[in-house]
């Protein structure tokens, strides 16, 4: 593509949320990308450049040339300083996946779209950025739109459509099998750590709104990352706690989260738990691994880095996790950084290679965009991606959910799946569900 692609930038009256929720409704392609305790909001509506990777694509190299070249196509006509323009989307968990599994269509190999018009909304602060191929027409592209803002219904938050639903979970059995045979290997030191996933479809009897099923998620788990792309073969849709990277110049911003409990019910009893799991040998092995993997990672790129000795807890409404946050600097290719760093023991494994062929052959079908990078790149070098997990893809009236455990020596499979099934929570409680599954873990 080596169209010129005009863009605006505006400032908008204070427009609440759910109008613009509610305007998503509308449009097949859609991103939206919120931090954990942050009041921005990054909404991007229609796609006016698209890329899908190609199997067996290096998907980091692929989205740095693609970004180079529509950098140099891009014009900025009003020449106001600082814009947050940006790429939005996910990459694959496994670009070179031999198994297939048809509901993730076009989504399998990941996806990243410069957006038609981004709006970002910080507090009482909305941008407009509004991108055109014709030049003539981007202001009054962009006044249309915020007038169409401005004027649409606020968003109901209806999910009755939902209920009732039906859950498959057959392949549970198989999964802890999966479990024990990899607990075997890496007790007889074949492996150190593999992260096993597995997944549970629920059906509806009617399409599910991944516009409701975001905005419940940002009301029932405020302290997660609360991630959308929908597009017409499918919405992926993520609640994760977990930072893949923040970065600006010479300056990245990651996270070693691994090692997990469940919350308590009384404050007494969270304490509890959390102190446990601070101490818990087998947790606390799952944590060193993934932190000690990231640092080695990072000094290989030349860069300083700096984290705490010890790990602290991240409590999210349904469990809690062993989490290390971890700061670099220096000079660095990003996207070398990138590449190098996924997926990192917290969805992958040590060694890489070798727990990939293990996941590779235990799992039934292929992750597609689950445990992936995503989020977006500005065309200023800075940006956010986080890892994709407390996910699901929903298509039509069906969603696929995912969960996945790290299996190191000291694993019990009955434990893991119990950890999955918490996992799987906070999706299945904001599509309805009202039933008390098994959920110890200790
Ligand atoms: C793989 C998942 O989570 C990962 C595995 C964890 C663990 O094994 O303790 C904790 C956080 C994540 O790094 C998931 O939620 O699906």
């Amino acid at each position: 593509m080596n169209q010129l692609i005009y863009y605006l930038k505006t400032e908008l009256p204070n427009i609440k949320l759910k109008k613009m929720l509610s305007l998503m409704t509308k449009w097949q392609t859609a991103f939206i990308f919120q931090a954990p305790s942050n009041n921005t909001v990054r909404l991007a509506y229609g796609a006016i450049a698209e890329h899908y990777f190609a199997k067996d694509e290096d998907q980091f190299n692929a989205l740095k040339n693609w970004q180079v070249l529509l950098k140099k196509n891009l014009v900025n006509i009003k020449q106001t300083s600082e814009n947050r323009l940006a790429l939005v989307g996910s990459f694959a968990f496994d670009p070179n996946a031999e198994k297939e599994n048809a509901f993730w269509g076009k989504l399998a190999q990941g996806y990243f779209f410069l957006p038609k018009y981004t709006v970002i909304k910080s507090g009482n602060s909305t941008e407009l950025i509004t991108c055109s191929f014709d030049a003539a027409a981007l202001e009054k592209e962009s006044s249309f739109f915020a007038q169409k803002l401005q004027n649409t219904p606020n968003y109901s938050l209806t999910l009755a459509e939902h209920v009732p639903f039906t859950k498959n979970n057959t392949a549970l059995d198989q999964w802890t099998d999966a479990v024990a045979a990899t607990t075997d290997k890496i007790q007889q030191h074949q492996l150190e750590k593999v992260v096993l996933a597995r997944s549970l479809e629920a059906t509806f009897s009617d399409a599910v709104n991944p516009l409701a099923v975001w905005r419940k998620l940002t009301l029932t788990q405020p302290q997660t990352y609360h991630i959308l792309l929908k597009t017409a073969s499918g919405s992926f849709i993520s609640s994760t706690p977990e930072r893949f990277a923040k970065f600006k110049n010479q300056q990245i911003q990651t996270a070693a989260v691994a090692g997990t409990i469940k919350r308590g019910q009384t404050r007494a009893e969270d304490d509890r738990l959390g102190s446990q799991l601070l101490n818990d040998h087998k947790n606390l092995q799952e944590q060193k691994y993934v932190l000690e993997a990231i640092g080695k990672i990072l000094r290989k790129q030349g860069l300083t880095v700096r984290h705490s000795k010890r790990p602290q807890l991240l409590k999210n409404t349904n469990v809690q996790h062993l989490y290390t946050p971890i700061m670099a600097n220096g000079n660095f290719e990003l996207f070398q950084v990138l590449r190098d760093l996924h997926p990192t023991p917290a969805l992958g494994g040590l060694p890489r290679e070798k727990a990939l062929r293990q996941i590779a052959q235990v799992e039934p079908g292929t992750r597609g965009l689950f445990g992936s990078p995503l989020g977006y790149f500005q065309f200023d070098d800075t940006g956010e991606l986080a890892v994709g997990i407390r996910s699901a893809l929903l298509t039509a009236n069906s969603v696929h959910l995912f969960a996945g455990a790290g299996i190191v020596s000291e694993s019990v499979p009955q434990n893991e799946a119990a950890e999955t099934q918490l996992k799987f929570q906070p999706l299945l409680h904001v599509l309805g569900d009202q039933t008390d599954e098994h959920t110890d873990i200790n």
